[in-house]
């Protein structure tokens, strides 16, 4: 294989990762990370251009190989430094430039001068460790389902690791003696030749990364409630419908809870707007604190919301209800040296046989909210079949 034209490969598979993780992050997904793994083809393209000058041109022993041994490992942890910033964990950059800046003062030793078989001998262990340590870090800190989007990476390093290990394994033990710098053995050669897929695939793998957390992150937000966190209607269809399935198929039971602040608009009204929205993020935060990490909360509307029950009996159920409808009453908004007390009306219903879909369930709560709202608010009532009777009554003669 010719040499040359694998140096001048790697360096362009270089700049097109720095490129395109530029451009990724100036089109919008501004992750950090990003700027780590566009570094890291930076330095990656400097050490490759410097390979191919070296084959033309005589250079301080510095230079070439020290300066491009030192581009090479600060371009092999930029890809560990960046994932370690994607997962929220300390990059480490500082200690490694400081200690990438001494590798062209340590050609200065004999040792290493002397050949290339000892430069193979002293950096193969470093590079093998920062590719395992992207692997390890990976395996430490992303849970067991949401591996996807971090394969291609943990074995393109994996492999990188192994492949490097082997053949230095090989140079060192058995072919060493025929190295030259840059030379033309296909096993050394090889080594570009693997680079040039490292780079390569790395700007896939670092891509699918961010691309993977941009979409999770939009679908996030498409199902939360901005004002308060909770889930929106969206995801209400969503989950709602996966729930009823579940507890159709098993046999278990399913509760809506429903609960709608009583005479919001006047809050509204008095206080005005911020107030309100203070006031319904208020409640929100009390209900997740009184309600089980198990049960989704739902945002239905303006002032209104609803949980998913999957688990306990109606008694347990009514009993969150009625302490949730406890805690507001006891527990008014203080804000701007105003206090603002709260109740709330909730309905409880469990599914029932003749259900067939979650919206029969969430009306039947609904029903029992509006009863508690007809006789006086500031109760928990659970559902009646004779409730659905009345307000279809209602609804009529109005
Ligand atoms: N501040 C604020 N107000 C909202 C928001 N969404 C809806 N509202 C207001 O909530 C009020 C709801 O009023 P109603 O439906 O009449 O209900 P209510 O006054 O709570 O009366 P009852 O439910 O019968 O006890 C309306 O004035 C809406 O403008 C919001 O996001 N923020």
């Amino acid at each position: 294989m010719d040499s040359f034209t694998l140096v001048v490969a790697s360096a362009l598979a270089a700049i097109i990762l720095a490129c395109s993780m530029g451009l990724i992050y100036r089109g919008g997904a501004r992750q950090a990370c990003l700027l780590d793994w566009m570094a890291a083809g930076v330095f990656f393209a400097c050490n490759n251009v410097l390979g191919a000058l070296a084959i033309s041109y005589q250079a301080s022993h510095y230079l070439i190989p020290g300066v491009g041994n030192a581009l090479y490992v600060a371009g092999h942890f930029g890809i560990l430094a960046g994932l370690r910033r994607h997962l929220g964990l300390r990059t480490g950059w500082k200690q490694v430039l400081a200690c990438a800046a001494c590798i062209p003062l340590l050609h200065a030793l004999p040792f290493l001068q002397s050949s290339v078989m000892h430069r193979l001998f002293v950096f193969t262990p470093i590079i093998v460790a920062i590719n395992l340590g992207v692997a390890v870090t990976l395996w430490n800190h992303v849970r067991r389902g949401e591996w996807a989007p971090y394969l291609p990476l943990a074995i393109l390093e994996l492999f990188f690791a192994f492949q490097l290990t082997l053949r230095a394994a090989y140079l060192i033990l058995g072919e060493g003696h025929a190295l030259t710098f840059m030379g033309s053995q296909f096993l050394q050669t090889s080594g570009s030749l693997f680079v040039l897929v490292f780079l390569s695939v790395a700007c896939m793998s670092c891509a699918l990364i961010v691309t993977h957390q941009q979409a999770q992150l939009l679908r996030r937000a498409s199902l939360t409630d901005a004002l308060t966190g909770w889930l929106n209607r969206r995801a209400l269809h969503e989950r709602a419908g996966a729930e009823f399935r579940r507890c159709r198929g098993i046999g278990g039971a399913l509760f809506f809870i429903t609960f709608d602040i009583d005479h919001f608009k006047l809050i509204n009204d008095r206080h005005g707007h911020a107030t309100g929205d203070a006031a319904i993020r208020h409640v929100t935060t009390l209900a997740a604190g009184a309600l089980r990490g198990n049960d989704a909360m739902f945002r239905t509307g303006g002032e209104e919301f609803a949980v998913l029950v999957a688990q306990g009996g109606i008694e347990d159920v009514v009993a969150i209800a009625e302490r949730l409808r406890e805690l507001i009453a006891a527990s008014p908004l203080v804000a701007d040296n105003k206090t603002v007390r709260m109740t709330i009306s909730v309905g409880v219903a469990q599914m029932l046989d003749a259900d067939v879909a979650w919206e029969d369930l969430l009306r039947h709560a609904d029903e029992a909210l509006y009863h508690a709202k007809e006789h006086g608010r500031n109760q928990v009532t659970r559902y009646q079949p004779a409730y659905g009777k009345r307000i279809e009554q209602v609804r009529k003669a109005g």
